[in-house]
């Protein structure tokens, strides 16, 4: 089964590449560029979930391109840095979704924000398998939560206490794992998302973003947990 981790740039790509020990091989495909090590092909798709939707979407239909043909993909994996809530998130630990919410997707109301669901519409989330995600957090160490996608990157207390509060429970942000998860979902794999946490979501520092330290997390991270994600088949759990 084949695995393809999705990050946003290639700093990313290449932490996540870096784990697998080399022999790393580019496919140049229409609108995306696999870096292939092994059964993993990993994606620097852009920042944002529109960039991040569009570059998995490519990425799946062009390894199945018939739609007779079975995807050889069996996991999406939408991978890098964000943001962690304190204190449940420090920076330099690791977070796997139990959930991928798209925390901005929506509209402002007197009664305040509401889902794009709660507007008759779409979705909102996208759940990875629970036994994947337990076995991920078993081998890496990451913490097993909610990870919100947004389009803004969270820059006050206030706003970090608004997504608080809309989201109890929530580990990390990030601005990729919805769009990931949404092409996904139409290719009919399962999805899952991983993040290093750089900073912390509140009020910005940017003296106090630790990237190095998480992107040397994703590499551990992804080290420890290639065989369980290479390993899985969705019809085992
Ligand atoms: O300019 C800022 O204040 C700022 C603060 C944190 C991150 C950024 C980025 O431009 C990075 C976006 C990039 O990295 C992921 N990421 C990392 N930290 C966060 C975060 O706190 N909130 C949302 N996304 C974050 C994200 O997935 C993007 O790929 C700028």
């Amino acid at each position: 089964m084949r695995v393809l981790v999705v990050t946003a740039v290639p700093v990313e790509r290449d932490a996540v590449t870096r784990a697998f020990g080399g022999g790393t091989e580019v496919l140049a495909l229409p609108g995306a560029e696999l870096h292939r090590t092994g059964a993993f092909d990993v994606l620097a798709g852009g920042v944002g979930p529109a960039a991040a939707a569009a570059a998995t979407a490519f990425a799946l239909a062009s390894a199945s391109p018939a739609a007779a043909v079975p995807s050889p993909y069996g996991l999406v994996v939408s991978a890098g840095i964000g943001g962690g809530f304190a204190p449940a998130a420090p920076l330099g630990s690791l977070v796997v979704a139990s959930a991928i919410v798209a925390a901005d997707l929506g509209a402002e109301t007197p009664e305040g924000f509401a889902p794009v669901t709660a507007l008759g519409f779409g979705r909102d989330s996208f759940t990875p398998p629970p036994a994947l995600v337990r076995e991920v957090a078993s081998a890496t160490g990451a913490a097993p939560g909610p990870v919100l996608t947004v389009s803004t990157v969270t820059g006050t207390a206030e706003r970090a206490a608004a997504l608080r509060a809309a989201h109890p429970g929530a580990l990390a942000e990030a601005m990729e794992g919805f769009g990931v998860a949404e092409a996904a979902e139409r290719a009919g794999v399962p999805v899952l998302e991983l993040r290093a946490v750089s900073n912390a979501v509140g009020p910005r520092d940017r003296a106090a973003w630790r990237i190095g330290d998480a992107l040397a997390a994703l590499t551990e991270a992804f080290g420890k947990t290639a065989p369980v994600l290479e390993g899985w088949h969705r019809h085992d759990h």
